[in-house]
Order: C-alpha cells, then structure tokens, then sequence
C-alpha cells in the first residue's frame, strides 16, 4: 500500500495520526468526462468522445468502488465497447498489481507491472494515490477519470448514440431524491464501513459504526415500504448501495468490525440484496473469492496474520420475495 509523490513510488499506510484516528478519503484526482460529441463534461476539459474501443476499465473486482463501473457497463451492455483489466486481488507494497492469479486478467493493453504505472504513464508527475478504477483512454494515453462516481454517470448516458443497451439509471425527475440518498449513503455505508475498518482510536470507530447502524436501520425502513431506494424504478441509488452490502457479511462485519447486526438478520435489506444479485449479469461482477482475499489479505494492519476466514455461507440465491410493483 502506498501512494505516488512526483511520479516517484513510496510505500506507506493512510496517515490517520492528524485526524484523531479517523480516516479521510482524498478527493480523486482525474475528473475528465466522456460525453457523446467529446465536448467537455461537469469539470475537467474536453476530448473524450464516446467511441466504442477506445476506452479501458482498469478495476479490481475486490472493490466496492471499481465494482459500480463494472455493473454499469453490464447494464448498459458496454461489454464489446469498453475493455476491462482486472488486477490482482492483492494489494501489497506497491499497491495494485497485475501478477497472475486466477480472475486477474494482467496488463494486456500495457504490458506494465504495477497500475502505479498505469498513472506515471498518464501523468509523469502524479502525486497522490493509485486507485481503481481507472478509465483508460487508448487514444489519448491518459486517465479519463478515476471517480467511480463520475465513470458511473458517463457509461449510464454518453454511449446512447453509438449502441448502448437502454435504460437511465440516473432519470431527471428522481435526481433530487437520488441526490440525497447518495450523500448520507456515501458518507455513512459506503465510506462509513471503511471509516470503522480504518479507524485508529476507539472514538473514530464508535462513530462510524453507530452512524453505519443507524444508516441501514432507515434504508431496511424504506426498503419495508416499498421496491427500491427511490420508488418502483431502480437507479443509480441502489447500485451504488448494492457493491457496499453485497460484501458487508463476507468482509465488513468480521474484518472491519461493523458487526451490531448483519445484512442477513436485515429481512427487506436482505430481500432487495438478493434482487438485485439474481438480475441479469450482475452475479457474474460479484468475485467473493477476490474480496476476501484482499481485505483479510491486504491489511496488514488489522489482520496481521493474512488468514482469510471460510465463512460466512451466504445464500445470495435463495428467492428474494419482493416480486411487487
Ligand atoms: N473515490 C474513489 C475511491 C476509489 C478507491 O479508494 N479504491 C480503492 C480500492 S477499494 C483503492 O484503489 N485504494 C488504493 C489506495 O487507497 O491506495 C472512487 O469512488 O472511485
């Protein structure tokens, strides 16, 4: 684990010593946009138009994170359009990296060793951390971005005109409400398990976890009421929940200590897990052998021992009991 710092690689653990113990996500660096025409997207500049083989997803099937991108491009049925490279479930002393191991697909496009210099190749003096995912522009040999949230919202709508399967995950007339859920879904699930699992001190812990908690107590409570997040259509809420909870029981509950209740004991959490685990394709993005390999593999620092545990057994296949409008 490690980060860039002018391009050059430095081996070191998240810095919580100045937080209180409590971890900080560092905002992503690469914020360029796809978009149909190649004008420019909400920030960064413009050049990126949508064309099919140009564009490469760098992710590991381990995070939470790359697996959004990796869902979206089923969704939308990216598959042939947009090329994926899938790292090593192991993230050791120079971070991500592209050694063989089964699910791990190499470097085919660059032939590089490590994904650090995937981003010394987009930019030579990089500082900051080497993420994934990546979106990778083969034309321009550079990062389009490094923002799951972003990548997200360019594969749901910038390849419509050149092919793309139907279907708007972010519609105009739910985005306040899909707005809301995603900031108090970010900051407290999908952020929150990791500010629990990164915590240094007791207090930072205790916070994240009661936030976690009272945070899935209210999505069970609108989940009791109806389908999905934002009413009787799936978005972009419940995908993004979606890579969060499917890898709670498995890793977040053990490994990051999130355990005052499981997903499991959580019956419309549960339901709606499962839904959406049995939808077209989306079994097939899920790799619990490279998640739990990495998070009891790769932190080293809070499982010194690298000892990835058998259980839990999950039925993630079992009916989902929520064929209602
Ligand atoms: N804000 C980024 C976060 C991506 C991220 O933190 N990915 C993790 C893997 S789950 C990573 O690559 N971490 C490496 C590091 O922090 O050095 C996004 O949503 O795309």
């Amino acid at each position: 684990m490690g980060l860039l710092v002018d391009g050059r690689w430095q081996d070191r653990w998240y810095d919580t010593g100045s937080t209180g113990g409590r971890f900080e996500r560092k905002a992503s660096s690469f914020r360029n946009w796809i978009t149909p025409d190649g004008s420019a997207g909400p920030s960064g500049e413009g050049g990126f138009p949508a064309e099919p083989g140009r564009y490469h997803l760098y992710v590991s099937l381990a995070c939470p994170w790359a697996h959004r991108t990796l869902i979206f491009r089923r969704l939308k049925g990216l598959e042939a359009m947009i090329g994926v490279l899938v790292v090593h479930w192991h993230m050791g002393g120079q971070g991500w990296t592209f050694e063989e191991a089964p699910g791990a697909t190499g470097d085919r496009l660059h032939g590089k060793r490590f994904l650090h210099e995937i981003y010394t190749t987009a930019d030579p003096a990089y500082t900051g951390r080497v993420t994934v995912p990546a979106l990778w522009d083969e034309k321009r040999k550079t990062i389009v971005s490094n923002e799951s949230s972003e990548i997200i919202r360019m594969l749901n709508g910038a390849f419509d005109g050149v092919g793309a399967t139907e279907g708007d995950y972010y519609p105009e007339a739910l985005r306040p409400e899909i707005d809301r859920l995603n900031e108090r879904i970010y900051a407290t699930v999908n952020n929150g398990v990791y500010r629990a699992g990164f915590a240094t001190t007791q207090e930072a812990y205790e916070e994240a976890v009661r936030e976690l908690f009272a945070s899935l107590d209210w999505l069970e409570t609108i989940l009791a009421r109806q389908r999905y997040l934002a009413g009787r259509t799936i978005t972009e809420a419940d995908w993004r929940l979606f890579t969060t909870l499917v890898r709670f029981d498995a890793v977040y509950h053990g490994h990051f200590k999130c355990n005052l209740r499981r997903i499991a004991d959580y019956p419309a959490l549960q339901g709606w897990l499962r839904e959406l685990y049995q939808r077209p394709g989306i079994a097939d993005t899920v790799d619990f052998d490279h998640i739990k390999r990495h998070y009891y593999g790769s932190h080293t620092t809070i499982n010194p021992t690298g000892i990835v545990p058998l259980g839990p057994d999950l039925d993630l296949t079992a009916p989902h009991g929520r064929d209602r409008p």
